[in-house]
């Protein structure tokens, strides 16, 4: 298998570390660089408790791409750095994976249009982890039958963004199947705001951030004297390394933007 250049940003993250073993630990990759916030000129091995590998960190994705040759660049950072490393990558033909989550409709169009003009290929996945992915496919399922849905996502409490880019595109799924329905009472108050959660096309999400959690969601569906729950926990990060892993496997194949691990795993 040829060998696969990554540029990793956001080494020191949760996400980030746990990325590091991963590509140290797949034969084919190889960190070629790494983006962090701080410890420009340092490399990975002088961090404590990262991996020992010899790639130099750079603060800034430009110049990086200017001095090192990447294939595939990994973001695991927050939302309003992953656009501008997506956008940088884009523009250099370096394929994104981005793990980073907080991205809109709009967001996502503009991306993707500018995937198509480089003719770059692309991933954005909400959620790596197999499991997740499933649990989506099955509320889509779900949803032709029994359309009436809420969707309660729990994460912990150190999560910049709600609701999760999972509950959105768990939503986005859903919608793309169910009969429009109006679900609640028609005279449903709210006597608290929030209280009935935030409403997208119809849909319920409901947002919860605690510590001690790492990434839940339970879709619950409710008919006629039954109901269904289609539940997913990753009970830790290691959860997603398959998925990342597939992803950049993947976005070396393709020349524009996927959004969704679920339109890889056919
Ligand atoms: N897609 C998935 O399966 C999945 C799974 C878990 C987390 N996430 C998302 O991944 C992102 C990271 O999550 P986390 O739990 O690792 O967060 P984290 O806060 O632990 O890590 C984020 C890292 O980004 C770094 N960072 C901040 N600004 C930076 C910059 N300008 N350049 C380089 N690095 C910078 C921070 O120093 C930090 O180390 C979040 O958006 C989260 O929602 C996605
Ligand atoms: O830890 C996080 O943050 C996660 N975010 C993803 C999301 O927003 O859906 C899912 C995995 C963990």
């Amino acid at each position: 298998m040829e060998l696969i250049k990554i540029v990793l940003a956001g080494p020191r993250g949760k996400m980030g570390s746990e990325a590091l073993k991963m590509i140290e630990s797949t034969p084919h990759f190889h960190l070629a660089a790494a983006i962090d916030s701080r410890n420009g000129g340092k490399k990975i091995k002088d961090l404590p408790g990262l991996p020992p590998l010899d790639a130099v960190i750079y603060e800034d994705l430009d110049i990086c791409l200017d001095e090192v040759q990447a294939d595939v660049l990994i973001d695991l950072t927050k939302p309003e750095i992953g656009k501008k490393h997506l956008e940088i990558a884009l523009e250099r033909k370096v394929r994104p994976v981005i793990g980073t989550t907080g991205f809109s409709e709009d967001d996502l169009k503009r991306l993707s249009q500018l995937a198509d003009e480089r003719e770059t290929g692309a991933i954005i996945a909400p959620n790596f982890a197999i499991g997740a992915i499933l649990m989506m496919k099955f509320s889509q399922m779900a949803a032709k039958y029994l359309p009436h849905v809420e969707i309660i996502e729990k994460h912990h409490d150190q999560k910049l963004d709600s609701p999760s880019g999972t509950a959105l595109k768990t939503a986005q799924l859903i919608n793309e199947v169910r009969e429009a329905v109006k679900q609640g009472h028609p005279q449903e108050t709210e006597d608290i705001a929030g209280a009935r959660g935030a409403e997208l096309d119809g849909m319920r999400i409901h947002s919860v951030r605690l510590p001690g959690l790492v990434a839940h969601q339970e879709v619950i569906f409710g008919g006629e004297g039954q109901t269904l729950t289609i539940k997913h926990d990753s009970m830790n990060r290691s959860s997603f390394m398959p998925g990342i892993r597939l992803a950049v496997e993947n976005v070396m194949k393709i020349d524009q933007l996927v959004y969704g691990l679920e339109n890889i795993i056919q």
